[in-house]
């Protein structure tokens, strides 16, 4: 059978790069066509030889039969939400923030700035570069286990595309349902007489939470990776948040086309107003931009603010003068 194992690791190898093409780096290698004559192929020789049918197959994305729950996850890093900035004004206190706190003008600083998606927070992860196991983001402690559901989104690789995988890598990214699947979905739905979705962020929602993975795998969900949780590995990452972005794309990871680096105020705004511009023609929906430090040291410098109460503020008197007597 060593024939045959070989026959099935060119066949899975040959589809694992189509999908990354198409899905990741959005250009096909292969008409449509020849991928499912591909596919076909493989689901025929592993119909025959069900015993060397491996979890990391691209046959394998629809799970067998429904769960009867979600088992709950603990992240082992918390997945923390952002704080919100609605003006100029709120932007520029952000960034007086992070001045008051490391010696850098942030017109010298450099940004990682993305679209914010309006989809589901989820965490995946790669033990030894195989999908193991996926979680909704949840309450920032514990979450859903999805695994079954996340492995249905066709955008999401089973394996990553890489030699050497890291010994655990976790992605956490954005599930989302772009416009035109979700319009489809509720048209299919009222012809079905069943009940239609208010917005794609529902429509997404309501995908992930299907306890049978069969039904979500007919529901057209995009993940968008927007950065890393649990990482081991020999090799080090990367120490910019762009391009660790860069090397999860390598690896298969699917992320947004619209990031970019800023440097300064200037760029950040025009980054901002560049979105909103394109907002109506990216085919799905966001509700603005997120704009991080992209240097991690300089991230871990400035660390986390753990959400201080909204119903207190510290009403402080201003620094007095040391008398010196
Ligand atoms: C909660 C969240 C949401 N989003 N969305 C994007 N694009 N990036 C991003 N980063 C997040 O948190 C990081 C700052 C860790």
């Amino acid at each position: 059978t060593t024939q045959i194992k070989q026959q099935l690791d060119r066949l899975k190898e040959t589809l694992r790069q189509y999908e990354y093409h198409y899905h990741v780096l959005d250009n096909p290698l292969v008409p449509d066509a020849e991928y499912d004559r591909l596919m076909n192929e493989l689901k025929n020789l592993e119909w025959q030889h069900p015993d060397l049918i491996t979890t990391d197959s691209p046959t394998q994305r629809v799970g067998a039969k429904p769960l009867d729950g979600f088992a709950q996850i603990t992240h082992e890093i918390p997945m923390l939400s952002l704080d919100n900035a609605f003006s100029d004004d709120d932007l520029d206190g952000f960034l007086r923030r992070i001045e008051d706190r490391i010696p850098v003008k942030s017109q010298q600083l450099e940004f990682c700035c993305e679209p914010k998606l309006d989809g589901l927070a989820v965490s995946i992860l790669y033990v030894d570069g195989i999908l193991i196991q996926a979680a909704t983001r949840g309450d920032g402690n514990t979450g859903e286990d999805i695994t079954a559901n996340i492995r249905t989104i066709r955008n999401v690789p089973l394996k990553l595309n890489t030699p050497n995988p890291p010994a655990r890598l976790e992605v956490r990214g954005e599930v989302f349902m772009p416009q035109q699947g979700f319009e489809q979905l509720n048209e299919r739905a009222l012809a079905k007489g069943e009940k239609t979705f208010a917005n794609p962020r529902n429509a997404a929602a309501g995908s992930l939470r299907q306890l049978d993975p069969k039904i979500t795998s007919q529901r057209p969900l995009v993940l968008n990776a927007y950065s890393i949780g649990v990482y081991e590995s020999d090799d080090q990452l990367p120490t910019g948040h762009f391009e660790r972005l860069q090397w999860l794309k390598s690896l298969g990871i699917p992320v947004n086309s619209e990031i970019k680096l800023a440097q300064g105020r200037e760029q950040l705004l025009a980054f901002y107003q560049h979105i909103q511009q394109k907002r109506s023609s990216l085919g799905y929906d966001i509700d603005g931009t997120v704009l991080k430090v992209n240097d991690i040291a300089l991230q871990e410098q400035l660390g986390f603010i753990s959400k201080a109460p909204r119903w207190a503020i510290a009403y402080k008197f201003p620094a007095q003068e040391e008398m010196t007597i």
